[in-house]
């Protein structure tokens, strides 16, 4: 199939966000950003701070709404659905693994609520023995010993333990897209390192269409079939298959180098 008529799951199209316009604190975090994913492509982003990977992963989940341009997911433009509406399609994990998760219910009802996501059903009534064998079944792929404590709070698991349920959460119901901003960066690098496995195993396991943000320009080149570097809020490069296989970091700092006119000033992006 020539390139074009590949279907695309995400088209994000001339995006432009200026936040406070006019004030003394105007700035332009997305400057004409083009984006499109096919399906199941897992793209990781990578670039400096205040480079605009947040905000573009904002304004496709529909955050903020954007000054110029049109997001189209899986065939619909979404630029006018909130946030909540997109939230039905769209998986999202942060940082923070205290966020996405109720710490004050236990992991079966965390689950269910992801699983009754965008469905009239709430919790009221009740958790079957049959959705309890589900979860027990997803748990057991984390590898955490977390299927044997479908009752217990959540506020009692440790960050990776939250953050890797977070992610089987925001996917249980394999969604059209998954964000992932920076989700293993508050963890320790082993817990980490074990967070970004489970991710790939996730993803690649359901082909999940993915966008991921990182500051490790090696877990960038590891991950996905595609990275992207942001800079001053655009896209300044785009490596895929087999030229992504081949680049190392030095090559990326040199790309960058070439590509943005400018030298590396984040100690962060360099961790590798
Ligand atoms: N809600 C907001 N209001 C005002 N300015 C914002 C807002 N969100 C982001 N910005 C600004 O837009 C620019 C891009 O921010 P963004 O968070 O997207 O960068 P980033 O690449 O994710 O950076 P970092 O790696 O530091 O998180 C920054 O200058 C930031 O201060």
């Amino acid at each position: 199939m020539p390139p074009e008529r590949v279907r695309k799951v995400l088209k994000v199209k001339n995006i432009c966000k200026t936040f406070n316009p006019g004030s003394i604190n105007e700035k332009c975090a997305l400057n004409r950003v083009d984006l499109f994913l096919e399906p199941g492509d897992f793209v990781t982003i990578i670039g400096g701070n205040g480079a605009g990977k947040s905000t573009l992963l904002n304004i496709i989940a529909g955050v903020f709404p954007v000054d110029r341009g049109t997001i189209v997911l899986d065939g619909i433009a979404v630029n006018n659905s909130r946030e909540h509406e997109r939230a039905k399609f769209i998986g999202r994990v942060f940082q923070d693994p205290m966020m996405g998760t109720a710490a004050s219910m236990t992991i079966e009802e965390n689950l269910a609520m992801a699983l009754r996501r965008g469905k009239s059903r709430g919790l009221r009534w009740g958790i079957t023995r049959q959705e309890q064998d589900f979860f027990r079944e997803h748990l057991a792929q984390l590898e955490l010993g977390l299927e044997n404590r479908l009752k217990a709070k959540v506020g009692l698991l440790s960050g990776g333990q939250r953050q890797a349920l977070t992610l089987l959460m925001a996917t249980i119901v394999s969604p059209k897209l998954l964000l992932l901003d920076e989700h293993s960066a508050a963890l320790d690098p082993k817990t980490a390192s074990k967070v970004l496995e489970l991710t790939q195993k996730i993803v690649n396991g359901h082909s999940l269409t993915t966008l991921m943000v990182t500051h490790n320009m090696r877990d960038a080149l590891k991950y996905g079939n595609r990275t992207i570097m942001m800079h001053e809020g655009q896209i300044i490069l785009d490596l895929a298959g087999r030229e992504k296989q081949n680049t190392c970091v030095e090559d990326l700092l040199k790309m960058f180098e070439r590509a943005s006119g400018d030298t590396i000033d984040n100690d962060r992006m360099l961790l590798a």
